[in-house]
């Protein structure tokens, strides 16, 4: 407990008295992936838990209206509970429009199944956040050790390469981009170079599934020959048969770290990992605890890539971990369009995990745009953990209204994630491409 001066316990009253949600559009860059093309903005929801005595936590999660129907009624029941109940927020009946999901892929597929429960565990991960950030503020106490303590003072990034266009296209509403066009195995490597001369990154993910598998080997082979001996990933996002997956995996065999999710649903990813040695990664085919069972018996994905979103928040994260170990299967993260908060969030978590072997993904430095007051910074790819309470993140409040004013002001079209739409605005007769594409 903590003591005032003189030595006294001092009680904090952490009923929760106020919940915020707000709903913003974040700039995004023309990255492009086997769906189609980013949007110049996507949404992202801000959460913000506020207790009796003006202690403050904040989370945040995909914004899509899906999830920002179930966060309203949440934040309405949380009214009155204290946020060190955070078991029992996980216990609320929190109805989810199943038919929104049931049967459906997330994100046009590039986040692996949909189910009611993963939207429930999406919406609820911010609010653990929250309550998270809320309590470490409260107690003077990092979020790390919260969760049990850090195991390590920094956590690694990889550098996540996007082929793409060097600005969205002509007429589109969209903020200046600085990091020009990379559509050819010499502006993978140029993007690769601003990477590591910014942010430090040692490690190397391209995001695949956008050119036939020959022009994406030459990438890969271009990254490899450009920094030596630095560890390569490859992500189709599925796009590829048992058959190409098998043919780059014996074509780049030598360089890849891992290959990721290079095709689609854990019997097809169990028949490649049972003809390579080139380890599988997914954030696919097990994005749920229930797909875990499968997967692993079948020795399908040798390193998951968790993702606190979808998964449930931190605790959860640790409890994936802590199964992959069970399995002799690494663990890693996922990243998707996130702001600070988030980043601030899986550093903590990623703080704790023992056996974090590969470096995580971050799609933090696409995002022009934040709502901190302070930019989080990578350091030779790391982020240091902070220390301080909670998350150790502060708020910007204008520019969190700055973002929400763009959110009121967009008439619908882009506060639901769309890249087939987005680049149907440049390809008018694109359409979401059947998979296997090659
Ligand atoms: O498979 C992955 O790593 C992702 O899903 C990350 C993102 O969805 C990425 O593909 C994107 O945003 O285009
Ligand atoms: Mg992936």
């Amino acid at each position: 407990m903590r003591r005032d001066g003189g030595g006294l316990p001092v009680t904090r009253d952490l009923t929760i008295a106020e919940v915020r949600l707000t709903p913003i559009l974040v700039a995004d860059p023309p990255l492009l992936n086997t769906q189609g093309v980013h949007q110049p903005y996507t949404p992202r929801l801000i959460v913000e838990i506020v207790t009796a005595d003006g202690v403050t936590g904040l989370g945040e999660t995909y914004g899509d209206t899906k999830y920002l129907e179930p966060a309203r009624s949440l934040a309405e029941r949380l009214i009155g509970r204290s946020v060190m109940d955070v078991n029992g927020l996980f216990g609320i009946d929190l109805a989810v429009d199943a038919s929104r999901v049931e049967g459906g892929t997330d994100a046009g597929g590039l986040r692996g199944a949909q189910t009611a429960d993963k939207l429930r565990l999406s919406v609820l991960s911010a609010f653990e956040v929250a309550c998270l950030d809320a309590q470490g503020r409260a107690l003077g106490l990092p979020v790390h050790a919260l969760l049990g303590g850090k195991v390590r003072d920094a956590v690694e990034y990889s550098a996540y390469l996007f082929y793409k266009w060097d600005a969205h296209p002509a007429g589109v509403a969209a903020e200046p981009d600085e990091w020009g066009a990379a559509l050819d195995p010499a502006g993978v490597v140029e993007q690769a170079r601003l990477f590591q001369r910014r942010h430090g990154f040692g490690s190397f993910k391209l995001k695949g599934g956008v050119f036939p598998p020959e022009q994406e080997t030459a990438a890969v082979r271009a990254l490899a020959e450009a920094f030596p001996g630095h560890p390569l990933r490859l992500d189709p996002n599925g796009a590829w048969s048992v058959a190409t997956s098998l043919k780059v995996a014996r074509e780049l065999g030598d360089v890849l770290e891992y290959l990721e999710d290079p095709t689609l649903g854990t019997p097809a990813m169990a028949e490649v990992a049972a003809r390579t040695d080139v380890p599988l990664a997914t954030n696919m085919c097990v994005t749920t605890f229930g797909e875990i069972k499968e997967a692993f018996t079948k020795d399908a994905v040798q390193v998951v890539l968790s993702d606190h979103h979808y998964w449930g928040g931190l605790r959860n994260t640790q409890r994936l971990a802590a199964i992959c170990a069970a399995f002799g299967v690494g663990v890693s993260m996922h990243s998707n369009t996130h702001l600070g908060i988030s980043l601030a969030a899986m550093t903590q978590v990623a703080a704790t995990v023992p056996g974090l072997h590969h470096a995580c993904d971050s799609h933090y430095p696409w995002q022009s745009e934040d709502v901190l007051t302070e930019r989080i910074a990578f350091e030779g790819g790391r982020v240091a953990v902070s220390d301080a309470p909670g998350l150790g993140v502060e708020l910007d409040r204008d520019e969190l209204a700055r973002l929400h004013r763009r959110w009121t002001d967009d008439d619908g079209a882009l506060r639901d994630r769309d890249d087939a739409a987005a680049m149907r605005v440049a390809d008018p007769a694109w359409h979401t491409p059947a998979m296997p594409r090659w």
